[in-house]
């Protein structure tokens, strides 16, 4: 019996079927593949393409995307430091149950602030959380802006927007880093191809 947060006289309840199990049955290992960087910089096109990558290996992934959880989950959340702050505790906390179900969640995040990644990286397993680097230019994801949201917010139309008037703090030690080769971005198969090399390395694509 136990107090955790604001609940008192709550108990842990084991059931038979454990992780292992499951990972046997997915002849996978759990694990989260967590990436982060600006608006813009690739982290949804990675996700996806990762995921299609998996699938077609037989491999059972999901994806936990910033944008499509503030539709449901998140959406009380807005933009604060203290609203990113609990957005990112949340989803790690859906990534640990998706891990440990045994499958290879991808949580697709800006995820702004180096303590609350390595916060979900300290309630997951050892080795099982990958921090996955975006490492794109601003100026680069400025010229993509998909949605018009840097414009907007260059015009003072978005307050507190990542990497125009919100900080972005960048991995110091994360397990991969995307980044442009002479000046040229990879492309999303190549992307994914990365992440699947690290994956397959670590042992993840079997049981
Ligand atoms: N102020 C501000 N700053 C950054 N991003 C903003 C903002 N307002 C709205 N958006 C849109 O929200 C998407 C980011 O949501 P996240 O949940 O990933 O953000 S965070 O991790 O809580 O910082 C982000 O999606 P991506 O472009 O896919 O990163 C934007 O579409
Ligand atoms: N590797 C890539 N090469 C070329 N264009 C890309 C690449 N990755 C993403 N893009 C493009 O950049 C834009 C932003 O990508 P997106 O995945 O939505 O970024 P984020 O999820 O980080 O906001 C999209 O228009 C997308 O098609």
């Amino acid at each position: 019996m136990s107090a955790v947060g604001k609940s008192t006289n709550i108990f842990w309840q084991e059931c038979s079927v454990g992780k292992l199990d499951r990972q046997k049955l997915l002849k996978q290992k759990g694990c989260v593949v967590w990436i982060t960087g600006l608006s813009g910089s690739g982290k949804s096109t990675l996700a996806c393409t990762l995921d299609r990558e998996l699938h077609s290996r037989s491999k059972l992934a999901y994806v936990l995307d910033g944008d499509n959880l503030r539709h449901g989950l998140n959406k009380d959340l807005g933009f604060s430091t203290e609203d990113r702050t609990e957005n990112i505790r949340r989803v790690g906390e859906v990534a640990k149950l998706f891990a440990d179900a045994g499958l290879i969640c991808i949580a697709s995040l800006i995820s702004p602030y180096r303590k609350d990644r390595d916060s979900c990286r300290g309630i997951l397993p050892e080795s099982s959380f990958i921090e996955v680097f975006m490492n794109m230019p601003l100026e680069l994801c400025e010229a993509r802006d998909p949605k018009g949201l840097y414009k907007l917010a260059r015009a003072g139309k978005i307050k507190g927007f990542t990497g125009i008037d919100d900080p972005y703090e960048p991995p110091l030690n994360c397990e991969i880093e995307i980044k442009q080769q002479n000046g040229v971005c990879p492309s999303p198969n190549a992307m994914a191809g990365q992440v699947v090399g690290y994956l397959e390395d670590k042992g993840f694509l079997h049981e």
